[in-house]
């Protein structure tokens, strides 16, 4: 195979949870325009219908299926339907996300299980929903949405940290159990980057967009398109030996200290 040809998908089953805006919807438009056929999920159908509306206006087909992935039955059943309807399962994104930002010492049980749920649990229940099949077909592709926090904390975070983090490590694990089958796992970490879950942290004048800014080697958010080069080198046979490992998409944030007030 040429090495350009490594990256195409055609042919392929995406699903990508939560796909219906944001990071996700960047991840599966750069995957639809590699070749594969689109499926996105999300909680309702509002959400659904206006983003396969968006994927329709830039000429992409997208399959939608409602429910939620921190329910093993309907995820399952979800998984099976989409087999039968659109076709197996071959890269799955598992993208749908919370967060929460309370300060630890006031976090309820709820709210820490609810970032649980959503950002670690939901993973390995997808991820165990395909694999079975992505097995007696011979491999497959799981990408998991890793965070800065997966490798450092921050002050209100500490669910969400402790999930992502988490996830870093299922990401590893289910590479060590699944690699025999040519299933690769591995995990996108992006930077900070310009979404609806930074939005009220992002507004001109407060103090973390001033900070992320400084904070970035780049000086600026993501983009959510920066994320589309990632995303299909690990969905693609580009990644066939890459398997167990977190690309962080992050402008350079995590290999650097950052900068002291006077050093502009
Ligand atoms: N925005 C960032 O800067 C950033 C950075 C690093 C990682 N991430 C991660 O990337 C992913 C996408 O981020 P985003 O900013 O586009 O998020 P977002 O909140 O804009 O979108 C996430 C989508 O997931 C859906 N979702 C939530 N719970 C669900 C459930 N139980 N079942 C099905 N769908 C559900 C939501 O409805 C939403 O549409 C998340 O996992 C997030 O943690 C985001
Ligand atoms: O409050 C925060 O610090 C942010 O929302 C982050 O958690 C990012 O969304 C992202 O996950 C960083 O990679």
């Amino acid at each position: 195979m040429k090495s350009l040809e490594l990256f195409n998908i055609s042919g392929k089953v995406a699903l990508v949870t939560g796909g219906t805006h944001g990071l996700g919807m960047a991840i599966a438009t750069a995957l639809a325009e590699a070749g594969a056929t689109l499926v996105i999920n999300d909680l309702s159908k509002e959400k659904l219908d206006n983003a396969i509306a968006e994927y329709a206006a830039k000429g992409i087909e997208a399959h939608g299926y409602i429910f939620d992935v921190t329910d093993e039955a309907a995820a399952t059943t979800a998984v099976a339907r989409i087999a039968a309807e659109v076709g197996p399962i071959d890269i799955l994104v598992n993208n749908a996300g919370i967060i929460k930002r309370i300060p630890a010492a006031e976090m309820s049980l709820a709210d820490w299980q609810a970032v649980i749920n959503v950002d670690l649990t939901a993973p390995f229940i997808m991820s165990k929903a395909v694999a079975r099949s992505m097995i007696e077909r011979g491999g497959g592709k799981i990408i998991n949405m890793c965070s800065m926090m997966s490798e450092v904390g921050r002050d209100t975070v500490s669910a969400y940290a402790a999930a992502k983090g988490g996830l870093k490590m299922l990401t590893r694990n289910l590479a060590t159990e699944w690699a025999r089958y040519n299933i690769q796992v591995n995990g996108i970490g992006p930077g900070y980057f310009a979404t609806a879950q930074t939005a009220p942290i992002r507004v001109n004048g407060h103090p973390f967009n001033e900070f992320i800014i400084k904070r970035t080697p780049a000086a600026r958010w993501g983009n959510p398109e920066d994320l589309a080069g990632t995303a299909v080198f690990l969905a693609s046979h580009a990644s066939d030996f890459v398997s167990g490992h977190v690309v962080y998409v992050d402008g350079g944030i995590l290999a650097s200290l950052g900068k002291a007030m006077n050093e502009d």
